[in-house]
């Protein structure tokens, strides 16, 4: 692990463009990718497998120590390959229920705490982009540059709806659209690690953005940071 490995941070509510950005980001500066959300999501279903109730906060926390999870390269399609337990449950952890109990035991503050040793081990040398809820408020505070991206609850449930749709998912928008506004407000208001901008982030609404503009805000402030430090 590399102390001096600089961190950029990308938080924000579901559906703001956190995991696309991310991955492009990573590909652009050859840096690793931490999906901190993905871990959320296999501790959901490795509780649901073994039949763990998900309000039971100290069962979850020994799962969450003892999770067997591994982030493998992928394909074009899923870069990251996630396998629990050796079972491949990149698609199983997508799903609207996982996407839920994962919020749900993201709340617990023990379990956070289970997982944070685990999230800062991807800090490793040439750099690392972090995408999460709160990368740059408590698991990378000294983090080089920080970006906040959001955008109206409307936009991104209508992007979540097509993007489930072209994993091949049954979904129906107004279900998608309340359960985010119910996550958002579990994530923002829950005790620990809520979900809100660090004070030196850089808040970026993506809503009416395209992709490549949202890229390109976020390179030219990251690179401002590197050029600040060189
Ligand atoms: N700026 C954007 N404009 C339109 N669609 C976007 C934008 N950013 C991301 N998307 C699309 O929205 C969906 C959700 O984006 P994702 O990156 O998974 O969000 P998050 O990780 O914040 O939940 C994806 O299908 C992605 O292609
Ligand atoms: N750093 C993080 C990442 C995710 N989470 C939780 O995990 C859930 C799923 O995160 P995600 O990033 O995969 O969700 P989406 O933004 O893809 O919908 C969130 O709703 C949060 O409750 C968290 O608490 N802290």
């Amino acid at each position: 692990m590399s102390e001096r490995a600089p961190v950029v941070t990308i938080d924000g509510p579901s559906g703001a463009g956190k995991g696309t950005i991310s991955q492009l980001l990573a590909q652009h500066l050859g840096w690793q990718l931490l999906d901190s959300g993905a871990i959320y999501r296999v501790l959901a279903l490795a509780a649901i497998h073994h039949n763990v109730e998900l309000d039971n906060e100290e069962s979850i926390t020994l799962l969450a120590a003892h999770l067997d999870v591994k982030f493998l390269t992928g394909t074009d399609k899923d870069p990251v390959q996630v396998i629990l337990e050796g079972e491949d449950v990149t698609t199983d952890i997508r799903t609207q229920e996982c996407s839920n109990a994962a919020s749900k035991v993201a709340a617990f503050p023990r379990v956070r705490e289970a997982l944070l040793r685990r999230q800062r081990a991807f800090k490793t040398a040439p750099g690392l982009i972090a995408d999460g809820r709160d990368m740059g408020t408590v698991v990378f505070p000294n983090a080089l540059a920080k970006l906040y991206l959001t955008a109206s609850a409307e936009e991104r449930a209508q992007r979540r709806y097509n993007q489930l749709q072209d994993k091949g998912f049954d979904v129906n928008i107004e279900r998608l659209l309340s359960e985010i506004i119910e996550r958002d407000d579990r994530d923002m208001n829950r005790p620990v690690a809520p979900l809100v901008p660090a004070e030196d982030a850089l808040i970026i609404d993506t809503s009416g953005k395209g992709i490549d503009e949202v890229l390109a805000l976020a390179l030219s402030f990251i690179n401002q940071k590197l050029s600040d430090v060189n």
